[in-house]
Order: structure tokens, then sequence, then C-alpha cells
């Protein structure tokens, strides 16, 4: 499988829409800026959709699963058959972003990419299995070269089904026990920062298994240290939802699908994907600042103003699906303020 598609130009968001979308924020009644990143964003969509009256009603969410090898160091406060046990609940229903998807009238598919504690075919479950786990990466490379394509090309697959099913906006999200490990290295790589810097407790590691975490992290950069493609730090260190989210986002900002990015392993994902293709930066809006303590660092390199700080981190799209009453709330008043003129109000 290559990975020349990576390379492809992404959309180009609309100047003039977003011109004209600005100067019609000016007519509103209220005075010029004062709803703030509500504006910034009915600007930024109808840009990136291309039409005067941005709308979020049909969102799509993707929840990609996969196990991590190097889960076998202790570097999670929860057992690995957690993730296989966690895509049945997604499918049936009782997950947070299960609640969140119906609560949004949001399709929800969720995608097995390798899970050790498979839970099989399940309704509701798209299965692509790329192998039960990652390999441990302080051992080896994470994921072979034909695993990486794969797990890329499944992200893309699910921006083709949200394409075909008229999505207006894409979210991504993932489960995988240890997977903050695996971010974190392929951060730290990508950042050029020493673990210390961007390791947290991901599911509720104390200061003594966090310090743990981190010398586990300084073994896996050291062995990877001649890694020098964003592409090549992410096969080497990243996990198989990780990859799948760093080619949906670019397989979305192709497509011209504008992207609303989650927590901290969806942020590294992004940092992933924006190092390949930089193009693809036009394309991401960013729900919340994860309560994971590295998450604000990949916000800042990202130059991310994200729309929430809830002190979540749970990932699974949860954050993203959160914020999505923002953004259909800001074009609500995009599409349906009164005009200075309209309204008979006296204008500055
Ligand atoms: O999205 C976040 O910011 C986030 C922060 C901490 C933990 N998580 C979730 O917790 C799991 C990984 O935590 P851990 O401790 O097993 O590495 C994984 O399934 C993530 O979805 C997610
Ligand atoms: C129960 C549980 C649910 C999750 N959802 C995303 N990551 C998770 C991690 C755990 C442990």
């Amino acid at each position: 499988m290559s990975l020349d598609w990576l390379g492809a130009p992404c959309a180009t968001p609309d100047a003039a829409i977003a011109d004209t979308a600005r100067a019609h924020q000016t007519q509103l009644t209220k005075p010029p800026g004062s709803l703030g990143q509500l504006e910034s964003l009915a600007i930024q969509l109808a840009a990136l959709q291309r039409v005067p009256n941005p709308a979020v009603e049909q969102v799509w969410i993707s929840v990609f699963a996969g196990d991590h090898g190097v889960a076998d160091e202790g570097v999670s406060a929860f057992p690995q058959v957690v993730t296989g046990e966690m895509v049945r609940n997604f499918a049936t229903g009782g997950a947070a972003i299960s609640v969140l998807a119906r609560s949004l009238g949001a399709q929800l598919e969720v995608v097995n990419l390798g899970t050790v504690n498979d839970p099989g075919d399940i309704p509701g479950v798209r299965r692509a299995i790329i192998a039960p786990s990652t390999a441990n990466f302080c051992l080896g490379p994470a994921m072979s070269e034909a695993q990486f394509a794969a797990a890329l090309a499944a992200g893309a697959d699910s921006v083709r089904a949200a394409k075909a099913a008229g999505a207006q906006l894409f979210i991504g999200g993932e489960m995988g026990i240890a997977n903050t490990t695996a971010a974190t290295a392929v951060a730290c790589a990508l950042l050029d920062e020493p673990p210390s810097r961007l390791a947290g407790a991901g599911t509720g590691l104390n200061a003594e298994g966090i310090r743990h975490k981190v010398s586990v992290l300084e073994r896996a950069l050291a062995q990877h240290a001649d890694a020098v493609t964003a592409a090549e730090r992410l096969r080497r260190l990243g996990g198989f939802e990780i990859a799948a989210l760093t080619g949906a986002y670019i397989a979305a900002a192709q497509a011209g699908l504008p992207v609303l990015v989650d927590g901290f392993i969806s942020t590294t994902a992004a940092l992933a994907a924006v190092a390949i293709q930089p193009q693809v930066r036009a394309w991401l809006l960013f729900a919340h600042r994860s309560k994971e303590h590295g998450h604000a660092r990949l916000l800042q390199a990202l130059d991310a103003e994200p729309l929430l700080d809830l002190s979540l981190r749970l990932g699974e799209a949860s954050g993203a699906a959160t914020a999505v009453p923002l953004l259909r709330l800001a074009c609500a008043l995009h599409n349906g303020m009164a005009t200075f003129a309209q309204a008979g109000v006296s204008n500055a």
C-alpha cells in the first residue's frame, strides 16, 4: 500500500466567502466582535463549506480503537482488555460518546483496528483489523510499514463514508489502553520535547506511575532517535488508532470536509497530519483543552484556540461532541440574526 496519497493537495477554503461572512458579521445587531469565537467559527465554517450560510446539522463521528504493545510496560491505570470491552460498549450504546452522538443526532461509526480482547463481529462496529495490537515500541517499531499504511487508509475510508453520507463536519475519536504513552512519544519526537514536559496521568496514573511512564518514554525515544520524518516517527511510536486519525484528518482536508479535533491523542494525530501535509491545518477546529498534562503544549504548537476547557480527559471524541452545540449556535447566529438595517437599530 502506497503512502503517496498523503502528500496530495488539500481543498482550499473559499477566501471570498470568508470576506463576505466577515463583513456580514459586522452588520449584525451587536457590537462588532462581541460574539468572539462564535463569530470566527461561523466565518471559518462558511469558508470551509464554501457557503454563505454554514451548517453543522450532519455530524459524523468515527471512533478508532486499537491496542498497544507498550501496555506491557505497565504505563496505564487500566488493563488492556478494556479496549475491546469498550468497543462493544460504544456499539451497544452505553459509552459517553454513544450518548453524546445520540443526543446530537450524529452518525457514530466504531472502527476496530485490532484489540487483544477482540469482541468479534458486533452490529455497529466496522472491523478493519490490522493485528491484535501494535508491537511494544521499546523493543522495535510499533507498526510495520504495511500495518502503518493500512491504519492511515482505514482513517481515509471513514472520511469517504462520511462524505458519502453528506456529513458537514468530521469528528475523530480514539480508544486504546496505553495510547497516551504512544501519543506522548509521537508528540515528543515531533516537537523535540522531553517526555517529562508532555507525559500525564492518562486514565489515572499517580505521580509514581507518571515517573515510570516518563522513564519508559525516554527509553523508547532513545531507541527511535534515528527516525527523522513525521510519518516514520508516527509509524515507529504511534498506534493503529492514532495513525487512522492522522489519515482521516489528511483525507478530510483533501476532501474539503471540516474537522473538529478532540483531546490529547487526537491532537497528536493532528500534529502528525500537519507535519506530513501542512495544508491540513486550515481544516482543523479545536474543541477543547484536555486535562491531560501535555495537551496545552500541543495546542500551542498548532496555534490552536480551543473552544472549551472543562477538565475532560476521556477521549473517544467526547470533547469534540460536547462542542458541537457551540458550532451549531455559531451558525444559527450567523444565519439568523437581523442586520442593523433590517432591525432599524442605529449603527456606530
Ligand atoms: O483525549 C484525551 O485527552 C485523553 C486523556 C487521557 C486519557 N484518554 C483516554 O484514555 C485511554 C488512554 O489512557 P492510558 O492511561 O491508558 O494511556 C484512551 O482510551 C484515551 O481515549 C484520553
Ligand atoms: C473505561 C474507559 C473508557 C474510555 N474511553 C476512552 N478511553 C477510556 C478508558 C477507559 C479505562
